[in-house]
């Protein structure tokens, strides 16, 4: 299986069967300290010939969609941004928003805190380690979940909640992880969460009136949604064609709102190329991920994209996955499957999707496809 070194008893194919075994090999540090100046990078972190990255990919220009007047209401605007979500989550399921209605200063401050968390020394941040199994905490590479084609990044993942039981989650978490001097990110990063949720389900809108689907159904089916916030932290790195910061993967998760800062990094593969989504403060990128996928039964492309990263300056961004609450059945709306328009996956939930991802399988460009086969194997 793709979840390089992880033991399963899966029969799936190992994407790479000649990769060493994690217990074969001496455990890794990543110290972005000392590894961004380091002229040569330990062998886990280089990736695959086929899948080395184009440090410079060629930009690729998309239309920014602007939200101002569907969010005040107004129908015809409504009409206007749902056709061009619509065209481009059938193209290559990524676009880009401005006038989202979130404050300047809230991402601003979302994007300070992110830099305070990962200049904090390794100690502090290892009180929010992540631990084996589990989904949520600071992670510094994944050397202790991979051992080969290792991320150069550093990240901080932590759960969000819109049911109503759970309003103070991320401050809670903030809090009970990380001590009472953490108080304020938490409330921090409560609200930003709560501002991407809320922007999801406008999102969700659009997408069901473009899916011929009512404005009201998909948002209906992520009120309560049960989402992942990652912080992401991409160190300089002497040898950027060797490694990459995240590799190509589509996101399992449903939607993904991602805020980039001003270096660069993020690319999309669009026309059987890698090409680069330059960064824009004022605008958010959206991404359809494999969920999505399946709730409109394929008529949304899951976006395939990477980030790579460069020798001359650290990149940070802001991602928040949408997911739905995880017992709810992931089942696509009838008026999207008739006998030409035949189910492209089975009935799962996001329970069962984040288990797949995080037990048997390192997400990749094929998940959702590797997914449907552990699910007629395991069923
Ligand atoms: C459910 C998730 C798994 C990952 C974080 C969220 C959504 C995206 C996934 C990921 C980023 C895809 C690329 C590989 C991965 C291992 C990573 O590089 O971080 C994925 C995340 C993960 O499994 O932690
Ligand atoms: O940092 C980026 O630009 C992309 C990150 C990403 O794709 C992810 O975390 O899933
Ligand atoms: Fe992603």
């Amino acid at each position: 299986m793709a979840l390089d070194c992880i033991k399963t008893n899966l029969s799936i194919p190992h994407h790479n069967p000649k990769e060493e075994r994690k217990d074969e090999q001496k455990p890794l540090v990543f110290d972005a300290r000392v590894l961004s100046h380091q002229s040569s990078i330990p062998q886990q972190f280089i990736w695959p010939d086929t899948e080395k990255p184009k440090v410079n990919a060629p930009e690729l220009l998309v239309p920014l969609i602007d939200l101002g007047g569907f969010l005040s209401g107004d129908p015809v605007a409504a009409m206007e941004a749902s056709k061009l979500v619509g065209e481009a989550c059938q193209k290559h399921g990524f676009f880009l928003v401005v006038n989202h209605g979130v404050d300047e200063k809230l991402i601003a401050d979302a994007h300070r805190y992110m830099d305070s968390f990962f200049e904090l020394p390794l100690s502090e941040k290892q009180k929010a380690q992540r631990k084996i199994g589990e989904h949520w905490g600071y992670a510094s590479s994944f050397t202790g979940r991979f051992c080969s084609k290792l991320p150069w990044k550093e990240t901080l993942s932590f759960r969000y909640s819109a049911d109503k039981n759970s309003v103070k989650l991320v401050q809670d978490y903030f809090l009970n992880t990380m001590g009472d001097n953490y108080a304020e990110f938490g409330k921090l990063y409560q609200r930003y969460c709560e501002c991407m949720s809320t922007l999801s389900l406008g999102i969700m809108e659009l997408l069901g009136i473009s899916l011929g689907v009512s404005k009201a159904h998909f948002r209906e089916f992520f009120e309560d949604n049960d989402s992942i916030m990652r912080l992401n932290y991409y160190p300089t790195c002497q040898k950027p064609d060797l490694t990459l910061g995240t590799g190509p993967h589509c996101d399992p998760t449903s939607l993904t709102i991602l805020h980039q800062d001003q270096v660069g990094g993020l690319q999309v593969f669009v026309d059987d190329e890698w090409r680069s989504i330059n960064p824009n403060s004022k605008a958010f990128v959206v991404n359809i991920g494999d969920t999505f996928m399946a709730l409109s039964n394929g008529k949304y492309k899951s976006c395939l994209h990477r980030a790579v990263v460069n020798s001359v300056a650290q990149r940070k961004s802001l991602a928040f996955f949408l997911c739905p609450k995880s017992d709810k059945m992931v089942t696509p709306p009838t008026e999207l499957v008739d006998s030409c328009n035949p189910r492209i996956c089975p009935d799962f939930t996001w329970a069962m999707l984040l288990e797949f991802t995080q037990k048997h399988y390192r997400a990749d460009m094929k998940t959702l496809e590797m997914f449907k086969k552990w699910l007629q194997q395991t069923n």
